[in-house]
């Protein structure tokens, strides 16, 4: 689906490396108005950074608290949705996670970052209990 947008920014976090998610949203993840869902969004972000968290803390992971999330522009159906995270802190027990959105018409090349946001996530053992963060062994 085409669709008007102001300018497109054309750089892509490249250097955050790949997407931890790349999607393409579907008319199934609309909200009443026929754009995509906020909540669709924030529930792959989630995902994302949850996928980034588990594999740094080889394991289990809860999501603790969402903050600065930031609807920059809209999404639309047919778009490549691409859910770019990293860590940008590692606590005790929990890791602060960026994650950003990014946008691509189907039918262009023209990309853009459509929204951003700061996961933090806690480690946590069997008991559902926070448990340290093992030591980073790939440096
Ligand atoms: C079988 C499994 C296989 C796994 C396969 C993996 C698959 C990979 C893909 C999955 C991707 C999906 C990912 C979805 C993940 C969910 O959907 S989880 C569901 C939603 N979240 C919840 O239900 C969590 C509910 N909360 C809790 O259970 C408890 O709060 C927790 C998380 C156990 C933490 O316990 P607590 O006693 O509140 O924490 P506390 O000891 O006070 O603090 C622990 C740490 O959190 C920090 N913290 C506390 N409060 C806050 C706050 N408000 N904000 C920020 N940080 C805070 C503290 O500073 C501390 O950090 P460190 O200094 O240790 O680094």
């Amino acid at each position: 689906m085409t669709s008007e947008l102001p300018s497109a920014e054309s750089v892509q976090p490249t250097d955050r490396g790949p997407p931890v998610i790349r999607t393409v949203a579907m008319p199934t993840d609309t909200n009443p108005a026929g754009d995509i869902f906020g909540g669709w969004l924030m529930a792959q972000m989630d995902m994302a950074a949850g996928n980034v968290a588990a594999r740094r803390a080889r394991g289990r992971c809860a999501t603790i608290s969402a903050e600065a999330m930031t609807f920059h522009r809209p999404v639309f159906v047919g778009d490549e949705v691409s859910f770019y995270a990293w860590i940008v802190k590692t606590g005790r027990t929990s890791m602060r996670i960026q994650v950003e959105v990014w946008r691509r018409e189907r039918e262009g090349e023209a990309t853009m970052k459509v929204t951003e946001g700061l996961f933090t996530f806690v480690a946590i053992g069997p008991d559902r209990r926070p448990r340290p963060i093992p030591e980073d062994i790939e440096g």
